[in-house]
């Protein structure tokens, strides 16, 4: 088990990178702690399996370095990394039963056979692989083979870390939500830093203790579910998480604030004294859907609304509001009056955010 260091570490596949768009892996420094179940969180092609191959060793960074508990690690295969890997697609020896698969890496580190036959029913009672032990692999459903991949990881006592690449991609939905949760008791019984790459908001936040949000081959954060839904630390953390996203809309500077079209919204002295140091005109304001107070009669320091739409999702309802040229989204509590044509609307200043070159002012 390992702490896995990124320092100054970059990656560009083009042996003359021009710039910033020519790498797959911007600049960062970041440190994933000893023992922690986290996930990589981004959309395709933010650089999320770049990332994870530098850190297992199937790849090598053109800039930085890799730390494992403070040693340099850049010039280690896989095998001596000691990393796990369970990809989308599960890796089984077909002709080998489920026990084989399993007891396998141990052959491989010559463990008596005493010592493997525990080890191999530990990891099966835990993944419930009981009752295929003795199939051969060729003959298991896609998520039994993918349990076995996991498995094969998680045998061995010795391993630094386990990479998980998007590995429920071939299980049934139903099934997602069962590995999962097993996936996360193992974590919390076996206490091996584990790194779970995905591109699904749900899966990063059932799995991890705390995710870092991947953008244009950056970490744009790295914080529990709840801070990067109360506290968005780049627009695109705000609009990629939630669902509806965060509402952002670019604003100008005005005096004892920021406005839009002809709508004035008063920031805090401090936020104004902030922007007034930053030189950047690309400011947005952003504020969740759920944090946006709805009412229906006017009020002092409310905004009136044309109400465009209102979708009832069951236990609660989005509206589509129009505030002067832009649209944005607010979610009603349950027991809300549904509001018709007209709507009057407030930003509560805590969850107001405001954002400069994307990133958020603090
Ligand atoms: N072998 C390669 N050669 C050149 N460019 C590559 C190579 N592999 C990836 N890239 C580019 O690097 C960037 C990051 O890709 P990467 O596969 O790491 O993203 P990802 O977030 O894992 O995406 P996905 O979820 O689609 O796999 C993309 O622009 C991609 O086109």
């Amino acid at each position: 088990m390992a702490e896995i260091r990124l320092q100054a570490l970059a990656h560009s596949y083009s042996r003359t990178p021009q710039g910033p768009q020519d790498y797959a892996i911007r600049q960062m420094t970041h440190v994933w702690e000893q023992g922690g179940a986290f996930a990589l969180l981004g959309p395709s092609g933010c650089g999320k399996s770049t990332l994870l191959n530098i850190i297992s060793g199937l790849l090598s960074p053109s800039e930085g370095k890799i730390l494992f508990d403070g040693r340099e690690v850049n010039r280690l295969s896989p095998e001596q990394r000691n990393i796990a890997q369970v990809f989308q697609f599960p890796v089984v020896y077909d002709t080998m039963t489920v026990f084989e698969n399993l007891a396998f890496p141990l052959r491989n580190q010559g463990l008596a056979e005493g010592k493997i036959r525990s080890k191999v029913n530990e990891i099966a009672d835990v993944l419930e692989l009981h009752p295929v032990l003795h199939k051969r692999a060729k003959n298991l459903t896609a998520d039994e083979k993918q349990k076995v991949s996991m498995g094969r990881g998680l045998v061995r006592d010795d391993v630094s870390a386990i990479l998980f690449d998007e590995p429920l991609t071939v299980i049934d939905p139903h099934l997602k939500w069962k590995l999962r949760r097993k996936l996360k008791q193992i974590h919390e019984q076996f206490n091996i830093t584990m790194v779970y790459v995905t591109h699904d908001q749900l899966e990063a936040s059932t799995f991890a203790d705390k995710i870092a949000v991947m953008y244009g081959g950056q970490i744009v954060q790295f914080g529990t579910p709840r801070e990067l839904f109360e506290k968005p630390a780049h627009t695109f953390v705000g609009f990629f998480i939630g669902s509806p996203g965060m509402n952002l809309i670019p604003v100008q500077r005005c005096s004892g604030g920021v406005q839009f079209d002809t709508i004035k919204v008063p920031l805090s002295p401090r936020l104004q004294e902030q922007l007034e140091q930053l030189p950047s005109s690309q400011i947005k304001i952003g504020i969740r859907p759920e944090f946006v107070h709805v009412w229906d009669v006017p009020f002092e320091e409310g905004y009136e609304c044309d109400v465009l739409h209102v979708e009832d999702l069951g236990t609660y309802k989005i509206l589509t509001l129009r505030l002067g040229e832009h649209t944005l989204k607010a979610r009603l509590q349950e027991d809300q009056k549904v509001p018709q044509r007209r709507v009057h609307i407030s930003f509560p200043e805590q969850w107001l955010k405001v954002y400069v070159d994307e990133f958020l002012v603090e």
